[in-house]
């Protein structure tokens, strides 16, 4: 039989699809309810059309970007994603030693597998031209002692950035967790990040409480508390956007959970120009969801997206192959990268407009 050519994020998909546990694919792939918005993120970079400049370009692109003093080969980063040794046994440390190899930012999520102080070490053992950079992602929690002990942790660990997660005041219901019976962590995997945070916790999933009752406050007493940059994540409307930047907050990571949270919500890359005309050049605006191809990320960062976050994708990588399957998705999207960018005319990622982009021309999809 001939050897499967790894030549897409899709292919990376099949492998996963193939490897993992039937129950762990669906919790992966799935998304929220009817599954809408989980599809709209692919289809409306689709339905976007890049027109390119030509007689324009350069022989060698520059990729290379730095956010909040990170330096990063290219603006793509690993968005957070939970439960990496549901994937492959060394879970995040694996994705942490791919990160750092390839020079991109991890977000390490609340509800890794692995301690993020186990994952930080774990990308100091790579040598490369950038230092390692994980930020780490935390769900505000009802006692703001909680969050703050998560935070020194996460600070203590050499996290440079906090990415918060604003979009679940209750958890995203997933149809197919429930008729797989998927609710809980295997024997012997915990949120590491949970033990013994404060006194003697098992480190369950249970113990991230969402809350409803979160509010700008808590917000304001988390930035009071930290001098790390932080950036909200899954801020949808404008004026929530707006009211972030007047809260003090360093960036927006504009996300719909990967179609998780709430369902028929609008695909973030079709929201990202209001997005950005309400916050108006005062902070870095990334984007993540349903970023798949080249041709997607010169998309987002031509409408001006500071960088791109991909979810799945590294988790296809890591139960694809473990840390070299995540390096291989990263290194196929810098590739896809840099040919858009080669066949779009531009000299590399700072020379991308929105002029590029057009809503998409009739029976093109
Ligand atoms: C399996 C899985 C676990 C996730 N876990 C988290 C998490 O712990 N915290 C969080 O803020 N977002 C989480 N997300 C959302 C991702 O950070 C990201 O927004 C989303 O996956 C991006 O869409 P994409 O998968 O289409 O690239 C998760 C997504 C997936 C698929
Ligand atoms: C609720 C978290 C533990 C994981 C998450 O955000 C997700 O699976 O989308």
């Amino acid at each position: 039989m001939r050897a499967r050519m790894m030549l897409t994020t899709a292919d990376f998909e099949d492998a996963a699809r193939e490897a993992l546990d039937p129950v762990y694919y669906d919790y992966v792939a799935g998304g929220a309810r009817d599954e809408v918005t989980l599809r709209a993120n692919r289809e409306a970079f689709g339905r976007l059309n890049l027109l390119p400049r030509i007689l324009r370009g350069r022989d060698k692109r520059d990729l290379d970007r730095t956010l909040f003093d990170c330096p990063m080969s290219m603006p793509l980063l690993l968005s957070p994603t939970a439960f990496h040794r549901l994937a492959h046994p060394e879970g995040e440390l694996a994705t942490a030693r791919a990160a750092a190899a390839a020079g991109v930012v991890m977000i390490v999520s609340m509800a890794s597998t692995v301690a993020v102080e186990d994952i930080a070490a774990a990308a100091r053992t790579v040598t490369t031209e950038r230092p390692p950079a994980l930020w780490f992602q935390l769900y505000l929690q009802p006692d703001p002692d909680v969050t703050e002990a998560l935070v020194e942790r996460a600070t203590a660990a050499g996290c440079a950035a906090l990415v918060v997660t604003v979009d679940s005041p209750v958890l995203g219901l997933h149809e197919r967790n429930k008729r797989n019976g998927f609710d809980d962590l295997p024997t012997g995997m915990a949120c590491e990040n949970l033990r013994n945070l404060r006194g003697g916790e098992p480190g369950s999933v249970r113990q991230i409480a969402m809350s409803a009752e979160l509010s700008w406050e808590h917000l304001d007493r988390l930035r009071h508390s930290t001098r790390l940059p932080v950036l909200l994540k899954g801020v949808l409307h404008p004026e929530d956007a707006r009211l972030a930047v007047e809260h003090g907050v360093d960036g927006l990571l504009l996300s719909n959970h990967g179609g998780r949270q709430l369902d028929t919500v609008p695909a973030t890359v079709d929201l990202l120009p209001e997005i950005l005309d309400a916050v108006a050049g005062r902070v870095p605006v990334l984007l993540d969801g349903g970023v798949r191809r080249g041709t997607d990320i010169v998309k987002a960062l031509a409408l001006g997206a500071a960088a791109v976050g991909i979810g799945r994708p590294v988790v296809w990588g890591l139960a694809a192959d473990g840390e070299d399957g995540v390096r291989a998705v990263l290194e196929l999207l810098r590739g896809e990268l840099d040919h858009t960018l080669a066949l779009c005319g531009a000299t590399g990622v700072d020379d991308l407009v929105r002029d590029l982009v057009r809503p998409g021309f009739p029976g093109l999809r």
